[in-house]
């Protein structure tokens, strides 16, 4: 078994992995703020991680992996003002459709759901904590985080305190001792969702609920935690100060892992940019996994240009990994390809990966039965070539070509296995379509009828 290796963000460097406890294999993300459907941006970090829950399934006997929903944000206040929608209906339809539309990328669910507002008796315990031990203060209803307590703060985004305070003066309240200090709880007027609290009626700032729900269900350490680059700073940055903070002696998570950002003719694919598709416009144009093969088609920390070129493309490679277990239509997982395995331990290299499963394919084509089972190996760990052949060309194709021919490597195939009824049932399918076969010394060739 290989070494696994990730590129840690707090170290900037490619680094071995050591679990914190190899029975239990810990790893948190950020989900999805749900006042909207998700863009393909969004998708990003959700197929990337499953990749490495699934990796991480294969190398160890037990991973949790926890991925919260922020269902409270000045976002969803915002939305809600304008249509007048309960919040309750709206984060519950919103939720229900990020689950829909990654199920549609072939995306698992985390082992770990949490809700924000289910936890803010853990996120009052934190805040609670910081206060108590000097590294939070409270000023006119609101708590704010003093970062001039904590010597470390700005180490993972490696920005100097001159540098995070000289960021932060754009707008600063009053209350603020410091102009870098943030939120972590703020008053709630009667029309806006609030809690009751030691400092009044009231909502977490966003920062807090992650370090509360992984604490809750990773403990004070953990081993990895992931989400897009664009969080960093502020949100990883803040977490991982009000953590270390509130636990002392704690490491928080050992490993931070960040996808790089999907763009749009070279910007952040965004919805307060307006650039964005949603994951549902995309699914109108091309089927969920070849959606997913283009987010891993690139690595994770690359930038990736989203383009229907490149969507064109991936969903070309499919036809071709297809046509390739059609010819051996019955054959199970084989074993991982080594080669497969050592592309994904170093840092999730999926590109590496794809390009082995080329070579397999390549070889399956060719008649070799071993690279067809390797190849349907390496699509579990991937989350592809889950379907069979005649339902991804029944769905995916452009033109039937692809189908044909799958169903002629199917049937050649039902033939080497003296199955001639399938072999018959095959032919006749075909020929109820208008597709005539002839058997030739060549192989089998077709024509319309
Ligand atoms: N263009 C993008 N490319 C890759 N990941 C992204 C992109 N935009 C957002 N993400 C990631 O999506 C996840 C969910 O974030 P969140 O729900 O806060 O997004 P959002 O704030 O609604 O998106 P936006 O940036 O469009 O406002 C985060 O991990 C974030 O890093
Ligand atoms: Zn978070």
């Amino acid at each position: 078994m290989p070494d696994l290796y990730l590129h840690n963000s707090l170290t900037r460097r490619k680094e071995r992995f050591e679990p914190a406890d190899s029975s239990n294999i810990r790893m948190y993300v950020c989900g999805p703020t749900v006042y909207d459907l998700a863009h393909l941006g969004n998708a990003r970090p959700v197929v990337v991680y499953d990749v490495v829950a699934r990796l991480l399934r294969r190398l160890y006997p037990k991973v949790t992996y926890v991925r919260n929903i922020t269902d409270v944000d000045d976002k969803i206040n915002a939305r809600i003002r304008e249509t007048g929608e309960p919040i309750s209906a709206l984060t519950a339809r919103t939720t229900a459709d990020f689950h829909a539309d990654m199920a549609a990328l072939g995306a698992l669910p985390p082992d770990r759901e949490p809700r924000a507002t289910a936890h803010i008796a853990e996120m009052i315990m934190i805040v609670q904590r910081l206060i108590e031990s000097g590294h939070a203060y409270a000023a006119e209803g609101h708590v704010l985080f003093a970062v001039k307590s904590d010597p470390d703060y700005g180490k993972l985004s490696g920005r100097s305190q001159e540098e995070l305070l000289a960021g932060a003066r754009v707008e600063v309240a009053p209350y603020k001792r410091d102009p870098g200090d943030f939120v972590l709880w703020k008053p709630s007027s009667d029309d806006l969702p609030g809690w009751d609290s030691p400092w009044g009626r009231g909502r977490p700032g966003w920062h807090i609920e992650c370090s509360a729900m992984s604490w809750k269900y990773l403990g004070e350490t953990f081993d990895i935690h992931g989400g897009g680059s664009d969080l960093i700073f502020p949100h990883h940055e803040n977490e991982m100060a009000q953590s270390l903070c509130a636990f002392p002696g704690s490491h928080f998570a050992h490993t931070w892992m960040h996808n790089g950002m999907l763009q749009v003719n070279g910007e952040k694919m965004s919805k307060s940019l307006g650039n964005f598709f949603t994951v549902r416009d995309v699914l109108a144009k091309a089927p969920g996994e070849a959606i997913r093969l283009l987010l891993l088609r690139t690595h994770y920390r690359s930038l990736l240009d989203f383009s229907d070129q490149g969507l064109a493309e991936a969903k070309k490679e499919l036809d071709r990994f297809y046509r390739a277990l059609a010819a051996f239509p019955d054959v199970p997982a084989g074993d991982l390809p080594a080669a497969v395995l050592e592309a994904l331990c170093d840092d999730i290299n999926t590109p590496q990966a794809l390009a082995v499963m080329h070579e397999l394919a390549a070889q399956a084509l060719a008649g070799d039965r071993a690279a067809a089972a390797g190849l349907r190996a390496a699509g579990l760990v991937l989350g592809l070539l889950q379907q069979s052949p005649e339902a991804w060309f029944r769905g995916g194709a452009d033109d039937d070509t692809a189908a044909i021919e799958a169903a002629i490597a199917d049937r050649l195939a039902a033939r080497k296995a003296r199955d001639f009824a399938r072999a018959d049932a095959i032919r006749a399918e075909l020929a109820a379509q208008g597709i005539l076969l002839e058997d030739g010394p060549k192989g089998t060739t077709w024509r319309r009828g």
